[in-house]
């Protein structure tokens, strides 16, 4: 008897029909990802697409079942696929798996378009943000889920019933002022921070001096005091020599006396630095006596029984008492001592080094899964954090902190995966029997969808509330897309702009809201790809040049905006020629409606000059905080990710009273860029 024999009476012979033959999208074949797959495949979906960037590492095996130790090392899509077939073979059960980055050029419109329904199962908000506006382009319903801990949710989003992805503000990572994490670190994670994301980069990562300089200006303006950002930049450039020398015997000390002693010494030199009330000054590291135990470790800033706690644990600190029981705790529990860090610090910048002097063009990043990173943030933070009188961590609570980690729990997301499937069969059945259309949005029109939580509450352990409507202001799932099918080897950005813009989009057939049929607006039209200004009335020097040379190609949006803001944005996404046609290009029969754009200014758009694209074609990345860009992405596939992030998803379960406040009621939070410095 087929497995879904029972289902198929539970759902009643359409609704299984439609299962069976809608084409579904898995994004993410991780701890959600894995259940899901395997719902899927048991309720019967037989037409399944899965794709995911990242291959299996150890640590996956506990939750992501899918997985064995034989598969470490293999593409999560690939193995995820074979054993989840496994659980269902007599269905004539397709799922097709690929091993890419959902942001890669081929995944585009028209690719996106060929799904019925797609579920999220990520781990980070640019992946999100991408999807999200891929369906919202393309009006293809998508379900979006985050665990973190024992909470989780799932969110369906249907363009023009409910809010997007991008709808719901989202909260602005946590960020430390530079001076205090390059000068004044007052707390443990001060120091965990400058180890990840400064010294780290300085040393093994892609050195971007540019920044750096640009961080520090900023900082300046800022307010921050002068002489220190000055000595900062001096620091900076040291940093640029002692990187050299890391490969030589001794390079490790050099390095470690450079940033615990000279740099130390060079900012107590600093008198009026530390005249800022609450400052306590750093005191220099020394190798040689830590080594032999003649070193008294500083005491704790904290003052009365942080202080007595620090001479109290002076001996220890000094490494010249190895208390038994510490010994046995495991590695990562384990206090280290203040020799015991300087120790890690040579080993891990020697284990490092190494890697950089075999691959000197492969720049190193932190991974907290990495042993070599872990270990160098580890010791160089509590190094740090001694210097300062700051308590030290642990290797577990700094992998916690540096890699912003929430416990990923089994259950939960076994849960979740389960309220995934409950949700498509439910969006499936409405969908059926209504089918979205744009008429239908408007904010009296019901939901016919729930978000639902899994919350910390055993007396209710289980929530749902209405979606909202689209937030008028919203830039992704207002705006207008249009399927842009061209040969980018043969089309010019003037072709574009007076065959597609000025004569389709705004001719004789064009439809603004607000104006009536057969009256034309008087609309200056600019033309943009992401951050850069390509086209405006007054700027036509890239008219001859073709677009694949203006690095506008499959996956990237043509996006025009009237000057004066009076309309929404229409991006045309770029998706391969229509081979059945000779011409440059095809567009769809008729232009598409206008709308109105809200009267205030769309939040979150950037407020600086749109870079002008000058002569030189260069390839760049969208600048514009309102353009989430569907360019191609900056991890590469087959590679194991640098430092896979933790989704989060944070609640707030006071009643919300508006509307603004119900939007921010529920939230999935990216870990990525989880520290910011300012
Ligand atoms: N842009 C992307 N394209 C395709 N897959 C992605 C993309 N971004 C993230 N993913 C995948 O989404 C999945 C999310 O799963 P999960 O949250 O369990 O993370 P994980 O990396 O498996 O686990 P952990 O972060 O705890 O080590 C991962 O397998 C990850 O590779
Ligand atoms: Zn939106």
């Amino acid at each position: 008897m087929p497995r879904s024999t029972f289902t198929q009476a539970l759902l009643g012979p359409e609704l299984f029909e439609t299962v069976r033959d809608t084409k579904i999208l898995v994004v993410g074949a991780g701890g959600i990802g894995c259940e899901l797959l395997k719902n899927l495949v048991l309720v019967g979906f037989a037409n399944i697409e899965i794709i995911d960037l990242d291959t299996i590492d150890l640590s996956n095996l506990n939750r992501q079942f899918l997985f064995r130790k034989p598969d470490i090392s293999k593409p999560k899509a690939l193995v995820a696929a074979v054993s989840a077939r496994h659980f269902n073979p007599s269905s004539g059960i397709e799922i097709h798996a690929r091993h890419g980055n959902v942001k890669d050029k081929e995944n585009d419109l028209e690719w996106i378009k060929g799904f019925g329904l797609v579920m999220n199962a990520l781990d980070n908000m640019d992946a999100r943000r991408h999807v999200n506006r891929l369906c919202q382009a393309a009006g293809v319903p998508l379900i979006e889920s985050g665990t973190a801990g024992y909470l989780g949710q799932v969110t369906p989003m249907i363009k023009d019933k409910t809010e997007c992805f991008d709808c719901v503000p989202k909260p602005t990572p946590k960020s430390f002022p530079v001076c205090t994490i390059r000068s004044t670190p007052s707390e443990p994670i001060h120091c965990i921070v400058w180890g990840k994301t400064y010294l780290f980069g300085k040393l093994f990562g892609e050195d971007d001096e540019e920044g750096d300089t640009e961080e520090l200006d900023k900082a300046k303006a800022g307010g921050e005091n002068a002489e220190e950002i000055e000595n900062l930049k001096k620091e900076a450039a040291a940093f640029r020599e002692v990187r050299k020398s890391l490969g030589e015997e001794y390079g490790a000390q050099r390095v470690f006396h450079k940033i615990f002693n000279e740099d130390i010494n060079r900012l107590l030199a600093m008198e009026d630095m530390w005249k800022k009330e609450g400052r306590v000054k750093p005191v220099p590291l020394k190798y040689e006596g830590i080594m032999n135990g003649s070193f008294s470790t500083p005491p704790l800033r904290t003052a009365g029984t942080a202080q007595l706690q620090a001479n109290g644990n002076k001996e220890k600190a000094n490494g010249q008492q190895t208390n038994g029981a510490s010994n046995a705790l495991l590695r990562d529990q384990k206090e280290l001592t203040l020799k015991d860090n300087l120790v890690l610090f040579i080993d891990s910048c020697k284990r490092l080094s190494a890697r950089v002097v075999a691959h000197p063009d492969v720049p190193l990043s932190f991974d907290k899964d990495d042993d070599d990173t872990l270990d160098f943030v580890l010791a160089t933070a509590n190094l740090r954090a001694t210097a300062y009188g700051i308590p030290n961590k642990t290797r577990f609570q700094v992998k916690e902190m540096a890699g912003n980690i929430i416990p990923a729990i089994a259950t939960t997301n076994a849960i979740i995966a389960g309220l995934i499937v409950m949700q498509s069969l439910n969006l499936l059945k409405r969908l059926a029997s209504s089918p979205p259309s744009p008429a239908a949005s408007s904010s009296s029109t019901p939901v016919p969808v729930r978000n639902v939580f899994l919350r910390n509450d055993a007396s209710k352990p289980l929530g749902h509330s209405i979606p909202e409507h689209p937030d008028s202001k919203c830039s992704v799932c207002r705006d207008v897309y249009i399927p842009f099918k061209v040969d980018v080897s043969r089309c010019t950005l003037g072709d574009f702009s007076d065959g597609v813009v000025k004569s389709w989009l705004c001719g004789e057939n064009a439809k603004f809201e607000g104006t009536a049929d057969g009256e034309s607006e008087e609309v200056e039209w600019t033309v943009f790809e992401g951050g850069r200004l390509l086209a405006d009335p007054d700027f036509e020097d890239n008219y001859e040049r073709r677009l694949e040379d203006l690095d506008v190609g499959r996956g990237k949006m043509l996006t025009v905006r009237d000057e004066d803001g009076k309309f929404r944005p229409v991006h045309f996404c770029i998706c391969e020629a229509d081979s059945s046609t000779t011409g440059t290009y095809t567009l769809p029969s008729e232009p598409p409606l206008i709308p109105l754009a809200p009267p205030k200014p769309v939040a979150k758009e950037s407020s600086e000059e749109p870079e002008i694209l000058g002569s030189v074609p260069v390839p760049k990345a969208s600048t514009s905080a309102a353009q989430v860009t569907p360019i191609a992405s900056t991890t590469s596939v087959g590679v194991k990710r640098s430092a896979p992030n933790d989704g989060d998803v944070r609640m707030n379960d006071g009643d919300a009273g508006g509307t603004e406040a119900k939007r921010r009621k529920v939230v999935v939070v990216d870990e990525e860029d989880d520290f910011e410095m300012l």
